[in-house]
């Protein structure tokens, strides 16, 4: 096991605490599609679920320990309470990775303790041994968490770390739960944590810290600054609540700025060794996959991965860059695997320039998929002179990266204009296979349509997001919409592109209605087998 201290172990939990974030819940394939990604771009650790809490997530962290958890490949690790039904699910789940870890955690705040745990520190002080020390019956490569730590008092946080330690905690990770602290106060935690915390050489100090003030990745360089060597991030930051540190600032401002970090990890100044062993050009494919399949925006202004990151707008700017790129940019747009050539697809491009393009983007699709997306690419061509990149993503996720088809739209029309009464007419087949037509009168023509479509599928739900962005440029764009629906306290997403954005948000509808439905009788299906069990 590593315990190097001179580089930075990237930890990602995007599919743990990423998935944290409302209406990310991704199924198997998904999460075997992001654990793929995640290995191809380097990552030391994929946090790949938390077995205990579903048939789904242990089957997920087990098929992402037997095909991504080589001898080669990350190690794999799954979340666990400090409870020993936990542990021994995650251990059962990590079987088949060839480097699998536990990371089992217990809050440590004095809030957490009397309001949630009801416990008492001394309790505390009994259970994280016992439950490091079962953790490590299974495996060697052991992680504790003490929940909260930014709110914990740091004299009890160091007892409770030095006996995870002693217990046989290979990793203590100290997370800014409700991301509370700032960079001085949680630069100074770590430091207090390695002044005062007697066994502490003997595990790797790792950081995990929520964007609550929109502090965390900056909690972090000052803790990498202080001795912390591993980071647990997510891509495009997303997770609970506000997210978590996003990977791709870090990595980035680690591999931009290496000259000031380098003496803080013991190198010399002008040494050019990367801090990480990120494969920096996966960043931006990985972002959009992420993005795609949970259907979590990146907004467009985000650090590194946002639409705008390496735009440049005015005219002293672009002035500047065109004399010197180094004028207004810190970074290549390369190096996180943007490619600023265009290599122009149109009604006249052949599979094989499809195929290969989208090869170089990263998607990776069946013969069948391939076959089904290329005839999608004709009919936008048709309607659209050049299909740059981001038009070929909107097609490749309409097509591939799609729910259970439940219902489906066989036709959407709608009239609307000034001094008129928008009204929509939908029709859809529903999962029996009958087709049935309505229609509904809105406040816009948008509004209209989700009346008519609620009108059939009749699954009662509140609609909490609508967007559209425009995909690429001109009056013939495509307009993507992402919409997220709430049904009961769990939130649906569904994300539909066309040049027509009438229809691209009627389609995003029944895409989150169909997610919902095939959760329900998910649910439902879970319920039965439970009866049965029972009687
Ligand atoms: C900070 C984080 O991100 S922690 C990770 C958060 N992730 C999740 O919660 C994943 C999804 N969660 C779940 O599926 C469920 O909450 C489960 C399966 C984990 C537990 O479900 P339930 O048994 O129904 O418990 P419920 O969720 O209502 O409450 C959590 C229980 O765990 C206890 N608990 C919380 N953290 C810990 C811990 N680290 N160790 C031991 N027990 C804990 C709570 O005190 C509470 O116990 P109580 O029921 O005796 O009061
Ligand atoms: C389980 C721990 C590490 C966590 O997710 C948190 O404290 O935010």
């Amino acid at each position: 096991m590593e315990t190097s201290q001179d580089r930075i172990i990237i930890f990602d939990t995007t599919l743990r605490d990423g998935e944290q974030s409302p209406g990310a819940a991704l199924n198997i394939e998904e999460k075997l599609k992001v654990a793929r990604a995640l290995a191809r771009l380097g990552v030391d650790v994929i946090e790949a679920g938390f077995p205990f809490t579903s048939s789904g997530d242990f089957q997920a962290v087990q098929k992402i320990a037997a095909e991504i958890g080589t001898p080669n490949g990350p190690t794999i690790c799954g979340l666990a309470r400090a409870t020993q039904k936990d542990i021994k699910t995650a251990a059962e789940a990590l079987k088949p990775a060839a480097k699998g870890r536990i990371h089992t955690f217990l809050a440590t705040s004095d809030i957490h303790l009397e309001y949630k745990l009801k416990k008492t520190r001394a309790e505390v002080l009994a259970i994280v041994p016992e439950m490091v020390a079962y953790a490590k019956s299974f495996v060697e490569d052991v992680e504790f968490s003490p929940e909260d730590a930014g709110r914990s008092d740091p004299e009890f946080l160091y007892q409770v770390l030095e006996l995870a330690i002693a217990a046989g905690a290979t990793t203590v990770n100290i997370p800014d739960t409700v991301g509370y602290t700032t960079p001085s106060e949680f630069g100074a935690l770590i430091k207090g944590i390695k002044d005062n915390v007697p066994n502490i050489d003997q595990a790797i100090i790792s950081v995990h810290g929520h964007n609550d003030l929109g502090l965390a990745v900056a909690n972090f360089l000052e803790a990498v600054k202080n001795g912390a060597r591993q980071l647990e991030c997510t891509i495009n930051g997303i997770g609970e609540r506000a997210g978590n540190a996003a990977l791709e600032e870090l990595v980035m401002a680690l591999h931009v700025r290496r000259q000031y970090y380098n003496p803080f990890l013991g190198r010399p100044a002008e040494s050019t060794e990367p801090l990480t062993q990120i494969n920096t050009q996966h960043i931006y494919k990985t972002s959009r996959l992420v993005s795609n399949l949970t259907g979590m925006m990146v907004q467009p202004n985000k650090a590194i991965v946002g639409a705008n990151a390496f735009a440049h707008e005015s005219g002293i700017h672009q002035d500047g860059v065109l004399k010197n790129r180094i004028t207004y940019e810190i970074m290549d747009a390369q190096s996180i695997g943007l490619n600023d050539n265009q290599i122009v697809l149109g009604k006249l491009s052949g599979r094989n320039a499809f195929r290969t393009r989208l090869k170089e983007l990263g998607f990776e699709l069946s013969d069948t998929e391939l076959n089904k997306a290329f005839v999608r690419f004709k009919d936008v061509a048709d309607k659209k002179k050049e299909i740059t990149d981001w038009d070929l993503e909107a097609i490749v996720n309409d097509e591939i990266r799609q729910p259970p088809e439940l219902f489906r739209l066989e036709l959407v029309q709608v009239s609307c204009g000034d001094g008129s009464r928008p009204t929509a007419t939908v029709t859809i087949r529903n999962p029996e296979g009958q087709e049935l037509t309505d229609a509904a009168i809105g406040t816009g023509p948008v509004d209209a349509i989700y009346k008519a479509i609620n009108r059939v599928v009749d699954i009662p739900n509140d609609l909490i997001e609508f967007s559209v962005q425009s995909v690429t440029a001109g009056i013939d764009a495509i307009g993507e919409v992402t919409i997220r629906l709430r049904y009961q306290d769990k939130v649906y997403s569904g994300r539909a592109a066309n040049t027509d954005i009438i229809v691209a948000s009627a389609r995003a509808y029944i895409k989150a209605l169909n997610r919902l439905y095939s959760a329900l009788q998910a649910s439902q299906e879970e319920e039965r087998a439970k009866t049965v069990a029972s009687s």
